[in-house]
C-alpha cells in the first residue's frame, strides 16, 4: 500500500495543539504519511509560550536533506520559520528538491502574543518563500504584515488584500478570516481571476489555539493527495470546522481544537 507524503517543516508546540503536533495529527487524520523537520522548540502550554529554542541550520539542513534525498513528499507545508536564515534556507531546499506543492502558513505571531517570527525576516518571507509557494494562508494580521497596511475588516478589503498577496508570487492565496470581529468566519482563495469563499458560522469558543497550523496542514494533505485546490481547501474548511466544533477544553488557557473530530463525520 502506499501513502501520499506529507512534510511539515515548522516549530514544535509542547502543548501540542500547534506547530508540528498539529500538523502530524492532521496529516495522519488524513490518511497521508506525515512527517517533520522541527524549525525550532518551543516550551508553550495553553497559556502561551514560555520559551522559544532555535535549532541550528545544520540540523534543519541534516532534517530536510534526510527527508527529501530519501523519501520525499507530495507535499511541503511550512509554519513557525523564525529567522531570515531559516526562510533562506528552506527556500533554497524546496527548490533544489524541485517540491511541487509548497504550503506556506506565514506564522508570525502566537495567539497569547510572543513572536514565531524575527522582524528582520518578514522580507525574506516576502521575496524568497512566497514567490515559490503553491499557496499561501496568512491570517488578517499576517497579511496586513505583509502587505504593510492596516489590518483589514471587511470581506472586500480582504479582497483587495488577496488580490496584492497573489502579486508577490503564490500561485494560490487563502485569506483566513478567523480574526474578523463580527459575523462568520470567511477565507477567501483566489487564483488570481477568481475568488471562492469559505463561510461557516462562527462558532463560540475560546479554544482556538493551532487552527490556523491545522486548516493548512489540511490542505497540504489534501493536495498531496492530488485534490485540486478547491476541493482541497473546502476539505480543509470541514476539517478545521469539526476540530474547533469539538475543541477541547484542556488546560487552563486557550486550548487546542480536536483533530480527531473530522473522523466522526464519517469521512
Ligand atoms: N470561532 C471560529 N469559528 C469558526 N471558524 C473559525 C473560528 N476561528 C477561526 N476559524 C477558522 O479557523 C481557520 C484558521 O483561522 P485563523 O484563526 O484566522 O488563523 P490563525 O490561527 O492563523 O490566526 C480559518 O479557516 C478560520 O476561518
Ligand atoms: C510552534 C508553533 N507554531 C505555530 C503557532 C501558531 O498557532 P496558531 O495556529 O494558533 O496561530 C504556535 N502557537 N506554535
Amino acid at each position: 500500500m502506499s501513502l501520499a507524503k506529507t512534510l511539515t517543516i515548522a516549530g514544535s508546540d509542547s502543548g501540542g495543539g500547534a506547530g508540528i503536533q498539529a500538523d502530524l495529527k492532521t496529516f495522519q487524520e488524513l490518511h497521508t504519511f506525515g512527517m517533520s523537520v522541527i524549525t525550532a522548540l518551543t516550551a508553550q502550554n495553553t497559556l502561551g509560550v514560555h520559551g522559544v529554542y532555535p535549532q541550528s541550520i545544520e540540523a534543519i539542513e541534516a532534517q530536510i536533506d534526510a527527508v527529501l534525498s530519501d523519501i520525499g513528499a507530495d507535499a511541503v507545508k511550512t509554519g513557525m520559520l523564525f529567522s531570515a536564515e531559516i526562510i533562506t534556507l528552506v527556500s533554497n531546499k524546496l527548490r533544489q528538491y524541485e517540491v511541487s506543492n509548497i504550503v506556506v502558513d506565514p506564522v508570525m505571531i502566537a495567539k497569547g502574543g510572543a513572536s514565531l517570527l524575527q522582524e528582520e525576516a518578514v522580507q525574506a518571507l516576502k521575496h524568497e518563500l512566497l514567490p515559490i509557494s503553491t499557496v499561501i494562508t496568512p491570517n488578517l494580521p499576517e497579511a496586513a504584515k505583509l502587505l504593510g497596511r492596516a489590518e483589514m475588516k471587511t470581506v472586500d478589503e480582504m479582497k483587495q488584500a488577496a488580490v496584492d498577496l497573489h502579486k508577490l508570487g503564490p500561485t494560490y492565496v487563502v485569506l483566513k478570516g478567523g480574526h474578523l470581529t463580527e459575523g462568520p468566519a470567511v477565507d477567501l482563495l483566489y487564483d488570481g481571476e477568481e475568488f471562492f469563499e469559505l463561510k461557516v458560522e462562527r462558532i463560540d469558543t475560546k479554544h482556538t489555539h493551532g487552527t490556523g497550523c491545522t486548516f493548512a496542514a489540511a490542505i497540504a494533505a489534501e493536495l498531496a493527495k492530488s485534490a485540486t485546490i478547491k476541493d482541497a481547501t473546502e476539505t480543509a474548511k470541514q476539517f478545521i470546522t469539526a476540530a474547533i466544533s469539538n475543541s477541547l477544553v484542556i488546560g487552563r488557557g486557550i486550548g487546542p481544537t480536536n483533530h480527531a473530530a473530522y473522523r466522526h463525520l464519517g469521512k
